[in-house]
């Protein structure tokens, strides 16, 4: 069940009045219901979020809650079968054809035939960008990612970190608003996780987008969010809203894994997810 504050801090600037850009994200009453051959899965319901412009906003829950569900239907890549959902005031067809987003999904999904500097040329050459632009561009991007000496190299001779860094690169290719993040880095080992968080922070430090961020690791959440979001289990709603705190993307260096405010907002997240856990065990006993 969601709690009502919760649901008032997640939707209070939906009816907010119309100042400065729109929110990258408004989610109100939404749900998915997938029609399979063995019955219906409700995979959301009533699920209520804004995600301001700028703002970094991580979703975190059990598996199976809908958080990757909520992506897809942000991407419009599947349809909601309630609610209403604005990316920067279109509807989400709308946004996907204004690409106003880019994702980067765990799997990196590059295609294996092309070059680093192919597949972040991808979106660019799909919108019929001249060469040179294209090229330009791919260039201040892999710089961005430290990868711009691999421009030449394929997918199969760089390591799994250096080939989600080729994603997010290409995500960033359209100059987004909004990246969609689905476990991005949940196949790194522990070290090259933490250094890719470290790397996104100044990412979005440069390219001040919104960022949502689908994860199962707490600590990653805390490190990199604005607010973090639990879910329950499923059907998902939000549960509730962790705001952390911990100051900008820029002032976010490796020692804040170490500082007590820290330490605080990972509590904060794990008492909430542990809460929403109890909440649904609850409802099941009927
Ligand atoms: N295409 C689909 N058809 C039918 N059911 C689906 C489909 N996609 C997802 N589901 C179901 O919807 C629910 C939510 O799935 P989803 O992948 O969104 O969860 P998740 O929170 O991202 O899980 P995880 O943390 O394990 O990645 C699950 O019960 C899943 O089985």
């Amino acid at each position: 069940m969601s709690t009502p504050s919760a649901l008032t801090a997640a939707t209070g600037s939906a009816a907010a009045p119309t100042l400065g850009p729109a929110p990258a994200v408004v989610a109100e009453r939404l749900g998915k219901v997938y029609r399979t051959g063995a019955g219906e899965v409700v995979a959301l319901h009533d699920v209520d979020l804004t995600v301001h412009a700028g703002e970094f906003v991580s979703l975190i829950g059990p598996s199976g809650c809908g958080k990757s569900t909520l992506m897809r239907l942000v991407a419009d890549l599947e349809q909601p079968s309630a609610g209403a959902l604005r990316v920067f005031g279109r509807d989400a067809e709308q946004a996907r054809r204004a690409q106003d987003y880019g994702i980067a999904f765990q799997q990196a999904g590059l295609l294996p035939w092309r070059t680093v500097r192919g597949n972040v040329e991808l979106p660019l050459e799909l919108t019929r960008e001249p060469r040179r632009a294209r090229a330009a561009r791919a260039d201040e991007l892999l710089d961005l990612v430290g990868l711009r000496e691999f421009a030449g190299h394929h997918p199969h001779q760089l390591s799994g970190g250096m080939q989600q860094r080729v994603a997010i690169a290409r995500s960033l290719a359209r100059s987004p608003s909004l990246l969609l993040m689905d476990e991005p880095f949940g196949a790194l080992d522990e070290m090259t996780r933490e250094r890719m968080q470290s790397e996104l922070l100044r990412i979005r430090e440069r390219t001040q987008a919104a960022v949502i961020f689908v994860t199962h690791s707490i600590p990653e959440a805390v490190y990199l969010s604005d607010r973090v979001v639990i879910m329950s289990p499923r059907p998902g709603r939000v549960r509730q809203i962790v705001p952390v705190t911990l100051g900008a993307a820029g002032e976010r260096s490796e020692g804040l894994r170490e500082d007590a405010a820290f330490y605080d907002r990972v509590s904060a997240v794990r008492e909430a997810l542990h809460g929403a856990a109890v909440a649904a065990r609850g409802m099941d006993v009927r």
